[in-house]
């Protein structure tokens, strides 16, 4: 496979804290318009591994590849405008702010800086047109002026991943979006995704196996910082490696 099969790529990504290696030399491809999950044990080096993606840590070494340009090292802001939208862990909106005022606010985010202050108005209605954009394709729309802070838990979570797409991304990285959910609005989380899945690259770290094999069409597995598999979901699975390392007891056990 070429570099150029890849919208985004990891070589030999590598990240030590202090004696720690929480990421070695670890090398993905993502493809265009593909759902990629990360999956690997507590600990495996999942956090740190979208960390390095997004420029929200630099790494130690190696390389990674937007378009074949090497980005590694790139301030989180910068990621963002290129293209590279993320979530995280924890709900991370403005509570006392409308939905519309919170996606509006992730679409600003995006703008170049002379569009920010020299052609006010022309920002202003197009931050408003991204907001309710990306509200829609939340399925949030109906709830555009409601209070984020009122809203249940899933909602948020649904508000977070409508700010990430009003940062008009092309790559989604998404840590553990269904994290802390329930039942229901993690089958609402779910059938959110596979629709996104088919309009944008997604990459998912994930805990709950369900949602992962219903979303996903390839699967990379860390394990203490290495990647020990990565491909297509049924080969991963049925992957030897795989199934002592990680998945061996069943996968309910993460
Ligand atoms: N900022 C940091 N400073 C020092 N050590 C860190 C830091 N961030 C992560 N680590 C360590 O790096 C290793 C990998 O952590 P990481 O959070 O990336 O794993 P993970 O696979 O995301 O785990 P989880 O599934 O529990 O979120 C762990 O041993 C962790 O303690």
């Amino acid at each position: 496979m070429t570099t150029s099969d890849f919208i985004l790529e990891t070589r030999d990504l590598t990240k030590v804290f202090g004696g720690l290696v929480a990421n070695s030399s670890v090398s993905i491809g993502f493809k265009e318009r593909q759902a990629h999950a990360v999956i690997g044990p507590n600990g495996a080096g999942k956090s740190t591994f979208v960390n390095l993606l997004t420029g929200h840590l630099p790494p130690s070494g190696g390389q990674i590849l937007f378009k074949g340009a090497n980005i590694a090292g790139l301030p989180a802001h910068k990621v963002t405008r290129l293209g590279i939208g993320r979530s995280y862990q924890k709900t991370n909106i403005f509570p006392s702010f409308t939905c519309f005022e919170n996606a509006r606010l992730a679409a600003q985010s995006r703008l170049p800086t002379s569009m920010r202050f020299l052609r006010p108005a022309l920002s202003y209605a197009e931050t408003n047109r991204k907001a309710n954009e990306a509200l829609e394709a939340a399925g949030l729309a109906a709830r555009a002026e409601r209070v984020a802070g009122t809203m249940s838990y899933g909602e948020q979570r649904q508000l977070e991943i409508a700010m990430v797409l009003a940062t008009a991304p092309e790559i989604l990285v998404l840590d553990e979006p269904l994290a802390g959910m329930g039942k229901e609005e993690s089958e609402k989380m779910v059938a959110l995704l596979r629709d996104l899945a088919r309009r944008y690259t997604l990459i998912l770290v994930e805990h709950d196996m369900d949602a992962v094999f219903a979303i996903a069409e390839v699967l990379s597995v860390m394990v203490n910082g290495t990647l020990l598999e990565s491909g297509p979901l049924e080969q991963v699975r049925a992957s030897k490696a795989v199934q002592d390392a990680y998945l061996g007891d069943g996968a309910e056990a993460y």
